[in-house]
This record gives structure tokens, C-alpha cells and sequence, in this order.
């Protein structure tokens, strides 16, 4: 398969900056079809910035960007794609059932049946205006209009930064089921990695507008080990590179040595890989 098949997003080599601010610096990732990627950065990472350029709300100072095989641009978001911003816009004088109705009328693949369901699964009366709404049940309404769309590639930028624990777990159950049954490519954006590794079989982390790490959960936990002992690690790690030291503890990127007296090799969950990438500020590693 080609690169454009099996891509559903694809950056290359992406700037934008705002006034002096380096929002993106040089970015380039693939997001593949069928995939649901965990996006992770610090705050003014550059992550909203990413969604609004691959929706065509903003667009690029230079570089290349391809979703689903075309160009973003301000014409209107391209078909097959969804994305519910930070914000969960939404029109604050209509009432639920309007904003879904605006869904129908707006999107020639709008399941109604299964946006309206997604609406009252979260006990949202379909009369409530959107402007009494709370922010998570506005997050809700904002992701069912989304979902609604069926689209094949779903951008959600922090979806479950307002959601309480239930509410939390019910949509990254309908996210997942989505997924599962429909192969939706997923990307959505968190600065806290817990809130997103349960649904992600991808991670890409963003520091300073750049790439830091990318690739699948699992060959990053393999590729990296925890090496903890006194004394200089540079003359352990072999072929092997340092990615971040704290005190006697080293995140190391390589294949992990055999024992070595006065020195521990184990392995590294999630939250120790995605702090060290967060922590350093040497250039990409992925
Ligand atoms: N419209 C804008 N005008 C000026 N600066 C902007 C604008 N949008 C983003 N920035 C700046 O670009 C950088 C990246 O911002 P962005 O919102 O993309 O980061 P983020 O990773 O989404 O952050 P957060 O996790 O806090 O939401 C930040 O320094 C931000 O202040």
C-alpha cells in the first residue's frame, strides 16, 4: 500500500508561527488509518495548533499537510473529517435537538439516529439550550455532533479534560466501540498521558512544536528501558542513548544491556517515557 493509503493524516515539515512564537516548528509525523494516536505535549506544545491546521482553520506558513489524501484548506473542513476543538464550539442559543438538527442538515453521512443516542446515553434532554449546558455535558453534545458525522478521521482536542470519571469512561467506551467498528482514526490530544494511553495504541509527543516520539505503545515500551546505579551510564548503554537523567535513574532508548554489576536494567511504563521526552529539550529523538 501506498504512503497516501495507509496515511490518514500526514504533516511534513510544518511552521507556523505566530508573531514570535514558534507554535510549530518543522513538524512531521504520519497518522495511520485506523489508528487511534494519543497527541501529548505540555502546555503551548503546539497541539491545538496541529488540529486547526489539519482542519484548515489555520493555515501553515510552509510545509506540507495531506488528510485523507487532500490539502486542508479554508473552503470548509474536508469530507470524511471531524474535530471538536478545546473549546467544544457549539451555538449557545440553539437547543440540543437544534444543534443536531444543524448536524443533518450540514453533513450528507449524518446517522442521526446514533448522535441522538450518544445525547441521551450522557442524559441530556434534547430541549436544554446549549448555553445552560455544563462544560461536560457541552463536551458531550460537541462529540456527539462529531461522532454524528461518521467520519473516518476524528480530531478531538482534549476530549475529556471537563468529563467526571463516568462520563469519562463512557466516551472513551464510545470511542473505542467507534473504532473497533468502524476503523475511525482517531487523534486526540491530552497533556496528561493517563487520560488517553487507555484508548491509544499510538503515541506522538509534541515539545516546542517538534516531534519528540512516535510510534506504537508497545515497541516504545520496548524500546526503552530504566537504568538505575552510581557511576557514568555512558559506559553501559552501549549503542544505546540517553534520553533523560534524574539523579541515578537514566530513561535509555536502545536494547537493554545484560547485567552489569552495580547497575538495574527494568522496564519503563508509559508515564516514565512520555516525562523524560517532556523534560528534555534535546532535538527529536523519535
Ligand atoms: N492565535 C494565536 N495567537 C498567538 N499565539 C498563539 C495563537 N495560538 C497559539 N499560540 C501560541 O502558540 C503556541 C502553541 O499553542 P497551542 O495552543 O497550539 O498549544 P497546545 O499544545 O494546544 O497547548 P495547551 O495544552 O495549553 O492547550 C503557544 O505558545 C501559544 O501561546
Amino acid at each position: 500500500m501506498s504512503e497516501s493509503t495507509t496515511s490518514a493524516l500526514t504533516m511534513r515539515d510544518v511552521y507556523k508561527r505566530f508573531g514570535r512564537t514558534e507554535a510549530l516548528n518543522g513538524c512531521s509525523f504520519d497518522v495511520q488509518r485506523g489508528s487511534i494516536t494519543a497527541l501529548v505535549g505540555a502546555n503551548g506544545a503546539g497541539k491545538s495548533t496541529l488540529m486547526s491546521i489539519a482542519v484548515g482553520l489555520l493555515e501553515a506558513d510552509s510545509g506540507e499537510v495531506t488528510v485523507l489524501g487532500r490539502r486542508p484548506d479554508r473552503r470548509g473542513i474536508c469530507p470524511g473529517l471531524a474535530y471538536v476543538a478545546q473549546h467544544k464550539p457549539l451555538y449557545r442559543g440553539f437547543s440540543v435537538a437544534d444543534m443536531l438538527l444543524f448536524g443533518e442538515k450540514t453533513n450528507p453521512t449524518w446517522d442521526g439516529e446514533y448522535a441522538t443516542r450518544l445525547v441521551s446515553d450522557a442524559q441530556i434532554p434534547l430541549s436544554a439550550r446549549v448555553k445552560t449546558l455544563s462544560p461536560g455535558h457541552r463536551a458531550r453534545v460537541a462529540l456527539a455532533v462529531a461522532l454524528g458525522r461518521r467520519p473516518d478521521v476524528l480530531l478531538l482536542d482534549e476530549p475529556l479534560a471537563e468529563l467526571d470519571p463516568v462520563a469519562r469512561r463512557s466516551v472513551v467506551r464510545t470511542l473505542m466501540e467507534d473504532a473497533a467498528e468502524r476503523g475511525t482514526t482517531i487523534v486526540l490530544s491530552s497533556h496528561v498521558l493517563s487520560e488517553v494511553a487507555e484508548i491509544a495504541d499510538r503515541l506522538l509527543i509534541l515539545g516546542a512544536g517538534r516531534v519528540r516520539l512516535s510510534g506504537a505503545l508497545d515497541d516504545l515500551l520496548d524500546d526503552h528501558y530504566l537504568l538505575s546505579g552510581s557511576g557514568d551510564p555512558r559506559s553501559i548503554v552501549g549503542t544505546g542513548s540517553i534520553v533523560e537523567s534524574y539523579q541515578r535513574s537514566h530513561l535509555v532508548r536502545g536494547p537493554r544491556p545484560a547485567g552489569v554489576d552495580g547497575w538495574r536494567a527494568e522496564p519503563p511504563n508509559l508515564d516514565d517515557i512520555v516525562l523524560a521526552y517532556l523534560t528534555t529539550t534535546d532535538e527529536e529523538a523519535a
